[in-house]
């Protein structure tokens, strides 16, 4: 019988037979991340892709909103994979290369406000060296919310200048004369990187999915070095405010909550019932738009939100959750 040892090299030599490419798709609240996991989930032709969905606050949203990838996804909620539950990340990288045999690709969505760097070095400076080769960072931009205030936070700031593929998303939502500027912008912070302009992260997937990006030595250095990135929630200030509820929502009044929501609220998205409706709708707001599409019954029955469940998440600065709960409360139908 083999010791713990020997079959700890020999599984070793079997995982280092295959390293799993990674692409960490990174972008600021809001800017098109899980949008562009659907258009990769969409358009994989029969590469086995995990993916791994990391949600900031304590309800999982994205994963409900993602086409079906059964057992390859995983959902990491409550926390921030660079920082706070970044040992759950590891956790979830080794299950999944203890899969070797059946997975091509893993995706990595990190929530808007993750530093991309400590994840790069997770993975390229543990053992997870040997099952994984970081592909690429990819980050979204949204081209219309886009504001170099968002850089007054460092983990948005690091995912510019560690992005090597920068989508500058949502440009159907710009003048070209807009995206041009943006472009010159993002190529000051990153000159290296290569920016391609999308709508909806619509982009063939050669160009973003296993292009080899050499990173030796890339992404190891931070221009503050040294800094201690577990605390960057707290540097940041960003919070997010869970909401659920059974009784459904009266829909002026949500709208009219939302149209009076404080602008600190930078992010929100859910899944709502509305009184009279038989449908789940969707809301996605980033910055001040928002919008909110119904999903069939069916769809929404197949996974976690039960029937005539509100399911709420608020992200952004210095939040007063109290204030937010009791104003949607008062939007309820008792
Ligand atoms: N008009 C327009 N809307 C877009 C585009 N890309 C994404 N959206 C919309 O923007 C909203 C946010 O998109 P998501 O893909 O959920 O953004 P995200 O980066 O995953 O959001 P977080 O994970 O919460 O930070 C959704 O309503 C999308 O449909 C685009 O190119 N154009």
């Amino acid at each position: 019988m083999p010791d713990l040892a020997t079959e700890i090299f020999t599984e070793s030599v079997q995982f280092l037979q295959h390293q799993i490419p990674v692409t960490i798709v990174t972008g600021f609240l809001g800017s098109g991340k899980t949008t562009l996991l659907n258009h990769i989930l969409n358009n994989r032709q029969g590469w086995k892709v995990a993916v791994i969905v990391n949600e900031f606050g304590d309800i999982d949203i994205d994963s409900q909103l993602l086409v079906a990838v059964d057992e390859n996804m995983v959902q990491l909620a409550n926390g921030c994979i660079c920082c706070t539950i970044n040992q759950s990340l590891v956790d979830a990288v080794w299950a999944i290369a203890k899969r070797v045999e059946s997975i091509d690709y893993l995706v990595i969505e990190t929530t808007g406000i993750a530093d991309p760097l400590p994840i790069v070095r997770s993975l390229t400076t543990t053992a997870l060296q040997q099952v994984t080769r970081v592909d690429s960072v990819l980050t979204l931009v949204d081209a219309e919310s886009f504001t170099s205030a968002h850089y007054s936070s460092e983990a948005a700031l690091n995912q510019l200048i560690f992005g090597d593929i920068i989508l500058l998303n949502k440009t159907d939502l710009v003048a070209p004369e807009i995206v041009a500027d943006l472009e010159h912008y993002i190529r000051s912070i990153a000159p290296n990187a290569r920016i391609i302009a999308t709508e909806h992260g619509r982009v063939p997937l050669p160009l973003i999915l296993d292009v080899g990006i050499d990173r030796t030595n890339v992404g190891l250095e931070s221009p503050k070095s040294g800094h201690e990135h577990s605390h960057h929630l707290e540097n940041d200030g960003f919070v997010a405010v869970s909401f659920e509820s059974d009784l459904p929502l009266i829909l002026p009044k949500f709208q009219d909550f939302l149209d009076r929501l404080s602008p600190d609220v930078c992010r929100a998205k859910g899944i709502l019932k509305f009184q009279g409706s038989q449908l789940h709708h969707v809301l996605q707001m980033s910055g001040k738009r928002y919008e909110m599409k119904s999903i069939s019954v069916e769809k929404s029955a197949s996974r976690s939100p039960p029937l005539n469940a509100n399911q709420l998440v608020f992200i952004g600065r210095n939040l007063n959750a109290e204030a937010i709960r009791t104003q949607i409360t008062e939007c309820l139908a008792i």
